[in-house]
């Protein structure tokens, strides 16, 4: 039988040491399930709401109490007794149960928890692995597995490393590996050399940021694309064609709504939508970039068209803070020929059903998807399992150092070894 018997929540600690929610599902027939939830610093406004103790929501060091005991109580109660294969069912009574529109009443935190519990568990139960149990569910017409190609955050800037830099991550991506433990060797080669660099020119800064990439102390957001560039040909790599590069300009956090600019502070600049576009025309002239997320604030819907149409043609352009993995922004962008690319994370909305149905959104109107880690993470590989089952194509953890990222990239070693090694490569940026 796959009767869920018990739900326990509980509060453990993330990768900066914050609460964070740990959720174990488990079934009549023994079989158990855990999920353990991440969580975002530099979050959209349009995200599901992860629910923290006291008056001041999303405040740091905050318990999530609150919302394990509604794991414990309400939402236990709701699905203890439900068939743990009807991941649909379970997933729009806990939102029914809610009754918000952004889970707020309960936490998003509490309902992913749940939600991917019930799933890893209803895995073991069928004996199988995650990505095999989710691709069987999930991918329609035969779609083959394989590892996704992974952008890893070297250096550091925004809300992750003490907006030392306005840009939020710059990621290397191995464009010329034709396997995934090629692509890591060089990404580490390429954060090691990063480090080399650093110290060579004496920058003061600090050791590693949130998601463990190098946060020195640069002058200027061209500095780092510069350092980059120089630790990728120290590596002994082509840039452009053996290792390019991705930004997450995450945007959003110094856009001035009030004013309608962006405040590139770490370079005195205000500039609007149009500026902002041309500069970064100008770094994809001159370094090798073939991503950019968050280039526009996640409002600026006419700037995000603007930007589509000028850029859109040679560069993969991704929303995070513009859809925070919601089917009805992910259609709005859609329609209205904003980005071509969705970050998605799994606690942007609250359930894999809905992550399901955001995924198969954006393909379908052939836009990209990379799958997302948060900069608060643990040491649960679900996201990995995640990635390959349901073809995400491309996958963000952050940097190669913590435990907390290490799990994901591990993970992708052995599943793609029980996938005798099949691996998307730069086929997954598409243009
Ligand atoms: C991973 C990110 O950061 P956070 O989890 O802080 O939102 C991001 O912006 O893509
Ligand atoms: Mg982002």
């Amino acid at each position: 039988m796959s009767t869920i018997a018990r739900v326990q929540g509980r509060e453990i600690l993330d990768s900066r040491g914050n609460p964070t929610v740990e959720v174990d599902v488990e079934l009549s027939s023994g079989h158990t399930g855990r999920m353990m939830v991440p969580s975002g610093a530099s979050t959209g406004r349009f995200e599901a709401w992860e629910l923290r103790d006291g008056d001041m929501n999303r405040y740091r060091g905050k318990g999530v109490s609150k919302a394990v005991a509604h794991v414990n109580s309400e939402l236990a109660e709701a699905i203890v007794g439900q068939n743990a294969f009807d991941q649909e069912l379970i997933d729009r009574m806990m939102i029914s149960l809610d009754g918000t529109s952004n889970k707020s009443r309960l936490g998003a935190n509490a309902i992913l928890g749940i939600s991917f519990a019930v799933a890893r568990a209803a895995a073991n139960a069928e004996e199988k692995p995650l990505y095999r149990y989710l691709a069987n569910r999930y991918l329609t017409g035969g779609a083959s597995l394989n590892i996704p190609l992974p952008m890893v955050n070297i250096i550091s800037g925004g809300l992750h490393a003490g907006k030392k830099l306005d840009v939020q991550d710059f990621l290397a991506v191995p464009v010329g590996a034709d396997t995934y433990p090629r692509a890591l060797e060089m990404l580490s080669s390429v954060y090691w050399k990063t480090q080399e660099i650093i110290n060579e020119r004496g920058y003061v800064g600090w050791l590693l940021a949130d998601e463990g990439g190098f946060g020195p102390s640069l002058q200027s957001n061209e500095e780092a694309l510069e350092l980059l560039v120089s630790a990728i040909e120290r590596a002994g790599l082509r840039p452009g064609e053996d290792m390019a590069i991705a930004l997450d300009i995450a945007s959003s956090h110094f856009y001035d709504p009030g004013k309608d600019t962006y405040e590139l502070q770490s370079e005195g600049r205000t500039l609007h939508a149009g500026d902002m576009i041309d500069v970064l025309e100008r770094w994809c002239g001159l370094y090798p970039i073939v991503s950019i997320e968050d280039g526009l604030a996640e409002d600026d819907w006419n700037g995000w068209r603007e930007l589509t149409l000028r850029l859109g043609g040679k560069l993969q352009l991704v929303g995070d803070d513009l859809f925070t993995t919601n089917p009805d922004r992910i259609r709005k962008g859609i329609d209205g020929k904003a980005a071509n690319s969705v970050l998605v994370k799994m606690n942007q909305i609250g359930t894999l059903t809905e992550t399901v149905e955001a995924v198969n959104l954006a393909k379908s109107a052939g836009f990209s998807t990379v799958i997302s880690a948060r900069s608060g993470e643990t040491e649960d590989a679900t996201l990995a399992d995640l990635a390959v089952g349901l073809a995400g194509g491309q996958i963000k953890i952050g940097s190669l150092a913590r435990s907390s990222r290490l799990s994901k990239y591990n993970q992708l070693l052995r599943i793609g070894e029980q996938l005798g090694g099949a691996y998307i490569g730069r086929a997954a940026l598409r243009r």
